[in-house]
């Protein structure tokens, strides 16, 4: 088709992307269809601090990778008890590479100095990422479930309640890839699931998706465990011992979650190999 005046106008001006780029009737910006207006005006400084905008826009940052996360480890949940194990571990490369930058990403926080850090410290309390609902609601989906949270959680607002309450009664990954295992004919009762890992373990040729499943399941594990480590260093640089915004000890407290396990049965395997 030939090319319109205007076509023909624009490619004459080198300096303007062709209409071809799709901007015919400019329907749709770039702006509007990721709302940066909105989005853009959410980062709200309480105090004159420089460093405070850094503060607001990790935790945001961060908040945003958990709501893909439990968006990514949901389809994983559905893909294993549905039988489609190439989906969940597909999805799994995804769910490990943003929990890699959830690691990496402590380091951009450690740029700040306690020092800046006291200077707008005080307005925060009794704020604290403990009371992270989505933060819960992935260890929920991850098999850490604990009902506690919801009384602990004073300030969760009706919808977040109902999706930590959704949380605790809904399955959990470990509870399909149970489903996984028992639909290739493998025991998952209490006494025999140790019996049925081991035989994925020691027979890769027959079981190799379900091996590489459970390696999945344990880098989520890992990952999540090495984040806490490298939250608890950082709190350690920014309050030392100071206890916690939240009520807590602050770094004791931490360090004490660093042990937790979301897949026990996993980890416990690698004695009886
Ligand atoms: C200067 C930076 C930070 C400091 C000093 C800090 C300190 C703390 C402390 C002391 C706690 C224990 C609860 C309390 O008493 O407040 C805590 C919990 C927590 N923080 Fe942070 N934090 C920082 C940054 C972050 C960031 C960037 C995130 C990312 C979302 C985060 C997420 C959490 C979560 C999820 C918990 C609950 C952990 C659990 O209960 O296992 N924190 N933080
Ligand atoms: N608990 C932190 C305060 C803090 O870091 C914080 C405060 C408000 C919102 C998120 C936070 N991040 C993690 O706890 C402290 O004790 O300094």
């Amino acid at each position: 088709m030939a090319a319109t005046p205007d076509q023909r106008a624009r490619t004459a001006d080198a300096s303007l992307p062709p209409r071809s780029f799709g901007e015919e009737g400019a329907r749709l910006s770039y702006g509007d269809y990721l709302r940066l207006r909105d989005l853009l005006a959410q980062q709200a400084p309480q105090s004159g601090a420089s460093d405070e905008l850094l503060f607001i826009t990790i935790h945001q940052v961060y908040e945003l990778w958990f709501k893909l996360l439990l968006h990514e480890l949901e389809r994983i949940r559905d893909a294993m008890a549905g039988g489609e194990l190439w989906h969940a571990r597909h999805l799994f490369r995804r769910v490990h590479a943003v929990e890699r930058v959830l690691v990496e990403q402590v380091q951009v926080l450690e740029t700040m100095t306690p020092q800046d850090f006291l200077e707008f410290r005080s307005v925060l309390a009794p704020a604290s990422g403990f009371q992270s609902v989505q933060f819960r609601e992935l260890e929920f989906l991850s098999g850490v479930k604990d009902e506690a949270y919801l009384a602990r959680l004073r300030d969760a607002d009706d919808a977040e309640l109902a999706r930590l309450r959704r949380r605790l009664a809904e399955p959990t990954l470990w509870d399909a890839y149970l489903t996984a295992l028992s639909q290739r004919g493998l025991a998952v009762s209490d006494a025999e699931i140790m019996d049925s890992l081991l035989a994925v373990a020691r027979d890769r040729g027959s079981y190799d998706d379900l091996w590489e499943l459970a390696e999945d399941l344990l880098t989520h594990d890992e990952t999540t465990a090495h984040w806490r480590m490298r939250h608890v260093q950082m709190v350690e640089r920014q309050i030392g011992t100071k206890s916690g915004t939240g009520g807590s000890s602050g770094a004791p407290y931490l360090r004490g979650r660093t042990r937790m396990q979301f897949f026990p049965l996993l980890w416990e395997l690698r004695a009886w190999l």
